[in-house]
């Protein structure tokens, strides 16, 4: 079957006035119809902007280029932006990671539901509310956005953009970075019933690799603008093929026996504007000559793809 999104070669370059700052580079994947792919990186290594250039929506200082940038057909780079805006309004539904930057603060909370979700009915709104365990809060939509908690405001976004819409492509950047554990693990969980009910494709953001972990099909991992590793999840933990990726799972708490001290990755994320050699080469534990001088092209090692030369020796 084929894939649902198909990404060549995107790339994303800000103009400032220190000059054009690229954030995302040659990045390509393909997203199958009901797939969950995470992505992780650290911050600052073009996560959010890749999410924000698949809907168009990247701001006015920057420059989108893409080999191919296709949605179930449709070119998305060519598309004029009355079409963009009706798939964006149907088909690609994004939960954001600050739900008050997506909510007016001066009306009603009821009342912005049932903008977003035009002739949305009573009955239909608690089916709403009660899949997202917030059937409680019915009574209280006449109040502001302020009244509420951020994880109920996430999962009244949720509600929104994944259940009331049903989209084919739902675009999640980090929405569970602001809950607690409990109610994170509750907005976890709708996520992939959500998948099973309506058959979504999703791309799922997050720095958590342990988040990333439970609800992802395939992981991709992004280091300054590029995915360097992209591979099944089970395939990912078992056999991380790039050396940042190996750092990442080193870092993570739970991999840690208690008491032994949180290793983290030596450095910054420099370097992508480095003209030549592996962005990640200063920080890399199993760096090789060559790794200076020439940046490395994508490649298949065992079921990953992924950009570096040393791959298999340092495996
Ligand atoms: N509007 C902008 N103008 C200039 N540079 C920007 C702009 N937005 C993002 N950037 C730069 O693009 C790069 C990628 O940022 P992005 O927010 O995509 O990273 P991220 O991986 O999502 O980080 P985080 O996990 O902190 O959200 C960063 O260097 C950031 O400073």
């Amino acid at each position: 079957m084929s894939a649902l999104l198909s990404v060549r070669d995107l790339g994303v370059a800000f103009r400032t006035r220190e000059g054009d700052v690229p954030a995302v580079r040659e990045v390509s994947f393909d997203l199958a119809r009901g797939e969950i792919l995470g992505l992780v990186g650290e911050s600052g290594s073009g996560k959010s902007t890749l999410l924000t250039a698949l809907t168009r929506m990247l701001p006015p200082n920057a420059r989108l280029d893409a080999g191919r940038l296709a949605f179930d057909g449709a070119d998305l780079v060519k598309l004029r932006e009355d079409g963009m805006r009706k798939l964006r309004g149907d088909r690609i539904g994004l939960i954001p990671q600050r739900p008050m930057t997506s909510l007016s603060p001066v009306t009603p909370v009821g009342r912005q539901l049932r903008w977003h979700l035009d002739g949305l009915d009573d009955g239909r709104l608690k089916e709403l509310l009660a899949g997202v365990g917030l059937g409680a809060v019915l009574d209280r939509l006449d109040g502001y956005p302020h009244e509420f908690s951020g994880g109920q405001l996430q999962r009244l976004l949720i509600a929104v953009a994944a259940i009331g819409k049903r989209p084919d492509l739902l675009l999640a950047d980090e929405p569970t970075t602001t809950l607690d554990a409990t109610v994170q693990a509750q907005v976890l969980r709708l996520l992939l019933d959500l998948r099973d009910e309506i058959g979504c494709s999703m791309i799922f953001v997050s720095h958590d690799l342990g988040v990333i972990s439970q609800v992802s099909d395939r992981i991709g991992v992004m280091y300054a603008g590029r995915l360097v590793e992209l591979a099944p999840a089970a395939e990912l933990f078992a056999t991380p093929r790039h050396p940042y990726t190996r750092a990442l799972l080193d870092a993570m708490p739970s991999r840690h026996r208690r008491g032994e001290p949180l290793r983290t990755i030596p450095g910054t994320v420099t370097g992508a504007n480095r003209l030549a050699g592996c962005p990640f080469a200063p920080r890399c534990a199993s760096v090789a000559e060559r790794c200076h001088e020439e940046n490395p092209e994508v490649r298949t090692v065992g079921e990953s793809l992924v950009r570096c030369h040393v791959a298999e020796e340092s495996a």
